[in-house]
């Protein structure tokens, strides 16, 4: 397939930034297939010890991919990656996909499997474990039609090493409001062991500071005005 075959990618998957939160599906299309892809790849490199002409000849393969798939390239607007609401992992690949189970307006439970990809040694990397919170985090704290928020602070508890390779629980709590200030929570559990826990702000944007945003454009600005 070539750039000329497709019209729009918007045509086929319409991603929007409505609402950044619902519970996630184990859909199987192209895009989900073609991100699948990627985390396994890297997870075989992370595993790998490849010889000099086996490293070699995968990496001219891995930059021929880079090449066909810059045929397609589109604006941050227009990109598919990171606004599959409907994936586990959101459609990218930086932070470990995360299984949305249930969600309400105020508190959401989800699971993530972290493999060596994502490993510090023998146990999950500690700037990884943030990634994992702010994602639902970020999405509770957003979701509800709630105006646009950023990230003031996460401050990450580190209660025991977080094991590879098995099912991590992760929950999140919109632990309260004032004025712009979103107060939220959060625990990582493996089995009944507390893995970390979380107390996160964020701060609603003023309009202005939605400017550069477009995503915000709609909701943020105007029903913060
Ligand atoms: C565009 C939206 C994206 C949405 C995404 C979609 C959702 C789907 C998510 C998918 C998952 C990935 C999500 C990644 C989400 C990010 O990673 S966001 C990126 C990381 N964060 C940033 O880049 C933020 C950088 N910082 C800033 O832009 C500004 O500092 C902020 C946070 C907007 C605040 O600035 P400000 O509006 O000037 O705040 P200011 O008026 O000074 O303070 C307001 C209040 O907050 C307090 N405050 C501010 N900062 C702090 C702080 N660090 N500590 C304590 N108190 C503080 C102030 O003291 C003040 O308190 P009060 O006096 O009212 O009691």
């Amino acid at each position: 397939m070539d750039a000329t075959t497709v019209s729009t990618t918007d045509d086929i998957w319409s991603p929007s930034w409505d609402d950044p939160f619902e519970p996630t599906t184990d859909r199987d299309d192209e895009f989900a297939e073609l991100t699948d892809a990627l985390r396994a790849v890297q997870e075989a490199v992370t595993r790998s010890r490849p010889t000099p002409d086996a490293a070699g000849r995968t990496a001219r393969t891995l930059r021929d991919l880079a090449a066909r798939l810059a045929a397609f390239e589109v604006g941050e607007d227009e990109q598919i990656s990171g606004r599959r609401w409907d994936l586990a992992g959101r459609g990218q690949t930086l932070t470990p996909a995360l299984h949305l189970d249930e969600v309400t307006d105020n508190r959401a439970r989800g699971r993530v499997l972290v493999g060596r990809f994502h490993s510090g040694r023998y146990a999950m990397n500690g700037g990884v474990t943030p990634l994992i919170f702010d994602e639902i985090l970020a999405r509770l704290a957003n979701s509800c039609g709630r105006p646009w928020a950023r990230t003031a602070y996460l401050h990450v508890n580190y209660r025991a090493p977080a094991p590879l390779d098995v099912e991590l629980r992760v929950e999140a709590e919109f632990a309260g409001q004032d004025g712009r200030k979103r107060f939220m929570r959060g625990a990582m559990h493996h089995g009944d062991v507390l893995v970390a826990d979380v107390e996160g702000l964020w701060i609603e944007l003023k309009p202005e500071q939605t400017q550069n945003v477009s995503l915000a454009v709609g909701r943020g600005a105007e029903e913060n005005s």
